[in-house]
């Protein structure tokens, strides 16, 4: 019998397996950042180890900067202090670090990808739940816990069970104004927010193959919201054409060797899956979330579930999900005022993304008691959007583009979202407290965030595209 892809690529790592026991898996890149790092640097020298590989090392600040006077010294104390150790660190085990003012530094999963990093074939992890983004490749990423990340720095390898295996098939071609990061939301509110645990996902159809790299990257990206180990996308010529030429991509000779394997990557056709699920694109429309989880989303012209329709044990979670958010059971979210448009997050800050909202904001102002942020996954995106004018769009807009990082995705920085205000958001969690105390979040697509910075209000994008 054939394999999946992602046992092809699981096989080809596994440095020992013992019936019983967790894999011990070998790791091609591993990428830090300043949150869940420290204790694990602590951890090494503690021990007096150094770290192993630390040419398959990547360090980045993104987390704790801020998005605006990048080049002043960061305001908050334990920002700042959060940021200062991943500097001290790396310098002392010889990371290579991407920290403010590098113009390679940015959202730890948009750097990966943009540099020519993240690879096909790949086993790649960070101590960042959304290192599922990089499956995009065809590779498998998946985040870890702390003292991993100190058991991958120390040996490169990480013990791991294999998980099972589920695939997502979306056939069919989108709708007009429906895009990647609908698809996502479409697939997590139909299966819930645990609705993939314990799997590792490939996503597959027409639907799926025919995105760019940006937008299978936020589909992967969200694999985590619901409840997966990650998600992954056979590679094929988009993937190749997208890494060709990248900073880090293989190059002459070794380009050749790198796409003949990566040309072998893909599930057999008598591979078995352990669990297969299938949608149509045709069904999706805009997407946006009511609740405080991402799989309470709906259809922006559907209306919030009844509390007649839940069952029993539902009920009071999801009453006190629509108290937090301020809703109604059975209303319809369409015309609710937003207060806040953030546009950005390793989900959907990428060019595309940036490109995507600037050709639907052209011309047009935002309505005026919304306040807009636009925040570059990278130093690259944010140059690339300078370089094509796209900048000049956002601030004949009204928009305010930032300097990357995370920003108002959570609340670790000074970018916050005030306590009760509205927020439409490009990000991909909507948790009580997520943007900030308080703070409500209704997730949705870049177009669709757009559309309702230009109207003030929530809006079916179809209607203005
Ligand atoms: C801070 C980090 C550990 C966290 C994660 O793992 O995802 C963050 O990136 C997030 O999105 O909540
Ligand atoms: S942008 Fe948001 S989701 Fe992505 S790594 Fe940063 S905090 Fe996590």
């Amino acid at each position: 019998m054939g394999k999946t892809l992602f046992d092809k690529i699981w096989d080809s790592h596994v440095v020992v397996s013992k019936p019983g026991f967790p894999d011990a898996v070998y790791i091609n890149t591993h990428f830090i950042h300043e949150v869940t790092s420290p204790q694990a640097f602590d951890g090494l020298r503690k021990r007096g180890i150094p770290v192993f590989r630390t040419a398959k090392t990547r360090a980045t600040a993104d987390h704790n900067v801020p998005t605006i006077d990048q080049h002043l010294p960061i305001k908050e104390a334990l920002s700042r202090k959060q940021v200062e150790m991943l500097t001290t660190n790396t310098k002392e085990f010889g990371v290579e670090l991407y920290g403010l003012g590098h113009p390679y530094q940015g959202i730890v999963h948009v750097i990966g990808p943009e540099l020519g990093i993240t690879l096909p074939g790949m086993t790649i992890v960070c101590g960042d739940s959304h290192t599922s983004t990089h499956g995009a490749f065809g590779a498998i990423a998946f985040g870890i816990g702390t003292s991993e990340v100190e058991q991958v720095l120390a040996t490169q390898c990480i013990l791991q069970y294999r998980p099972k295996r589920m695939k997502i098939e979306v056939n069919g071609k989108l709708k007009k104004g429906v895009v990647s990061k609908d698809i996502i939301l479409y697939i997590i509110s139909k299966i819930s927010a645990s609705g993939a645990t314990g799997y590792f996902v490939e996503y597959a159809g027409e639907a799926i193959r025919s995105l760019s790299m940006e937008a299978r990257m936020t589909i992967c990206n969200m694999s985590i919201e619901m409840g997966a180990r990650g998600g992954l996308i056979a590679p094929d010529e988009t993937t190749f054409e997208y890494i060709k030429g990248r900073e880090f991509a293989p190059k002459g000779a070794d380009w050749d060797k790198a796409l003949a394997y990566w040309k072998t990557l893909y599930t057999d056709a008598d591979a078995a899956f352990d669990e297969v699920l299938t949608f149509d694109a045709a069904d999706i429309e805009p997407m946006i979330t009511y609740g405080t989880n991402p799989g309470m989303g709906i259809g922006v012209t559907q209306h919030i579930p009844t509390l007649e329709s839940l069952e029993d044990k539902e009920k009071p979670s999801f009453r006190k999900s629509l108290d937090y958010m301020g809703l109604e059971p059975g209303a319809g979210l369409l015309g609710k005022k937003v207060d806040y448009v953030f546009i950005g997050s390793c989900t959907n800050s990428r060019i595309e993304d940036l490109r995507m909202v600037a050709d639907f904001v052209k011309g047009k102002k935002k309505a005026e008691d919304v306040v807009v942020w636009i925040v570059p996954g990278s130093k690259q995106v944010e140059a690339q959007a300078k370089k094509e004018g796209i900048d000049k769009i956002f601030e004949e807009a009204g928009f305010n583009l930032r300097q990357p990082g995370c920003s108002a995705c959570l609340g670790m920085n000074e970018d916050k979202v005030p306590a009760g205000m509205y927020c439409i958001s490009t990000s991909n969690r909507n948790f009580e407290g997520r943007q900030g105390p308080n703070a409500r979040t209704f997730l949705a697509s870049p177009l669709s965030a757009a559309a309702a910075a230009i109207t003030g209000k929530v809006t079916d994008v179809r209607e203005l595209v």
